[in-house]
């Protein structure tokens, strides 16, 4: 997988492409209905957690839920084959792990997008989960470390500092960056706000793969 370029793999230019993305949904992993089916259980994840059901109700979707997976378990197919994580053609890859993001605008070393936290990633007290926002960083600059021609690389460390509570459920904005590139070392920066606070930044060290590291 790691030796095969973007289009190889999922059929566009690359992650965060501005163009290209004009092929067909129905025939990428998951079809046409995967953004939908991604976004509704993103957002059944985030009403879950601000309630507290009665009795039949929790009896009622556990019941469900299980059932769910008891059908699931007779489509499952090897992980380069899900379409969760490699629709990168629609928001947060067509996965409801990573907050809802984006892409406003591209350079060929720099990134704005949008990121709305659902209540899903609170940590408490009205803060978005700081792991949460370290994930959010992780993706974004991951992601963007492989644009424009780059091979695949790993975060080998990520350093998140937490300027100010970031708030769910409003629309911020993020900006990325790479501050340097030598050998199979990329540097890259993040920077997370509301409005005009500084909820928090990022240093990320990404390291390109070998060929023989997929
Ligand atoms: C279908 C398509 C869809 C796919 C979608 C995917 C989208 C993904 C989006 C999500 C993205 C999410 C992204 C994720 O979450 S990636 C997942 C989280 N990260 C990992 O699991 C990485 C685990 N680590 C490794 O696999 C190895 O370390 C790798 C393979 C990366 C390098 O091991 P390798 O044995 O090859 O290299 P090396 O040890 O000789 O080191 C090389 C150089 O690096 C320097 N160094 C190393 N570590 C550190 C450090 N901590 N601080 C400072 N420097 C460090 C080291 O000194 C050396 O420097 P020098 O001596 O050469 O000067």
């Amino acid at each position: 997988m790691v030796g095969l370029s973007w289009a190889e793999r999922i059929g566009v230019p690359e992650s965060f492409a501005l163009a290209g993305l004009e092929m067909d949904p129905a025939r990428l992993p998951g079809g046409t209905g995967w953004g939908e089916l991604a976004g509704e259980l993103r957002g059944y994840l985030d009403a879950l957690v601000g309630v507290d059901p009665p009795a039949d109700l929790v009896s009622e979707m556990a019941e469900q839920l299980r059932s769910w997976r008891e059908r699931l378990a007779a489509a499952r197919v090897p992980e380069r084959d899900q379409p969760w994580g490699h629709r990168v053609d629609l928001p947060a890859r067509g996965q409801a792990l990573a907050p809802h993001v984006e892409m406003l605008d591209r350079g060929d070393d720099w990134l704005e997008a949008t990121v709305v936290f659902g209540r899903f990633h609170l940590g408490g007290h009205d803060a978005v989960h700081g792991g949460a926002v370290a994930l959010l960083f992780d993706e974004v600059l991951g992601r963007f470390s492989d644009t424009h021609g780059r091979p695949a690389a790993r975060t080998v460390s990520l350093d998140v500092a937490f300027r100010a509570v970031t708030p769910p459920e409003r629309e911020l904005r993020l900006r990325v960056w790479f501050e340097r590139e030598h050998g199979r070392k990329r540097q890259l920066h993040g920077e997370l706000r509301d409005g005009d606070v500084v909820c928090a930044e990022a240093r990320a060290l990404f390291i390109v793969l070998r060929p023989d590291q997929g």
